[in-house]
């Protein structure tokens, strides 16, 4: 199974354009003011519009009611819904039956007991993006770079795709796909020069890296020792 490889927080045109070069297969435009990542819709739209038939385009948001989700489908038409609040199964139900598309519902994860709520996630989301779990006085719930044990992975079995994220870069993420075993990864601000800077270079050192460590130990598809 080929890993599947999203970069998260585009806001440039340069930005989309490295991504599709590199070989990634999905771009994350945040729309949450509060993020140095923050794309307003209509800029979103010409990212979206960039990306699209080149890469999967993935709307994320925090908590967002009805009325923003309308306008950022209506703007960005996304191939997912990436939800990194505190939605609940319920919610991410919803979501998935308004908008007919595909969801990612994030978890913050810090100790193994966060893996409990997994279930009730996995029976209503399309894919589980792990993240480590954000400081309490964090200004937002993802792109912070920190990681979180991956020896908690091991042995997981969702029963549906899940996305390894929190603190990845080109240097680690070979070590993180030996340790879990993920069939997708996800990365931002280990592509950054600054927050919301992405560069070029390390999209690329970061898609190469991650595509070498797969086909060094495929993910989905290596048993389980
Ligand atoms: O990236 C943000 O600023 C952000 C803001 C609010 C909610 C989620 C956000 N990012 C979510 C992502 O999917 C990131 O790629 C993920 O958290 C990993 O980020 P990083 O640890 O910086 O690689």
């Amino acid at each position: 199974m080929t890993l599947v490889i999203k970069i998260c927080g585009l806001k440039t045109s340069e930005a989309v354009e490295a991504a599709a070069a590199a070989g990634a297969d999905m771009v994350g435009l945040v729309v949450f003011p509060p993020s140095p990542r923050h794309v307003d819709l209509a800029h979103g739209r010409s990212l979206a519009a960039l990306a699209t038939g080149r890469l999967q385009v993935v709307a994320l948001t925090v908590d967002a009611d009805d009325a923003l989700l309308d306008d950022i489908v209506a703007a960005l038409d996304p191939d997912w819904l990436q939800l990194h609040g505190k939605e609940t199964p319920e919610r991410v139900a919803a979501v998935k039956a308004r908008f007919g598309r595909p969801v990612m519902k994030a978890l913050g994860i810090a100790a193994a007991a966060d893996l409990a709520r997994v279930p009730a996630y996995a029976a209503v989301a399309d894919r589980i993006l792990f993240d480590a779990r954000p400081p309490k006085d964090a200004t937002r719930p993802g792109g912070l770079g920190r990681a979180f044990d991956w020896d908690l992975l091991d042995d997981l079995d969702p029963g549906l795709g899940y996305m390894l994220s929190g603190g990845l870069d080109p240097a680690n993420v070979a070590e993180a796909l030996r340790i879990t075993r993920a069939p997708a990864v996800d990365v931002s601000s280990g592509v950054e020069r600054a927050p919301g800077d992405k560069d070029p270079q390390k999209i690329a050192e970061f898609v190469r890296a991650a595509r070498a460590a797969a086909a060094a130990a495929p993910a989905v598809a290596r048993p389980r020792a």
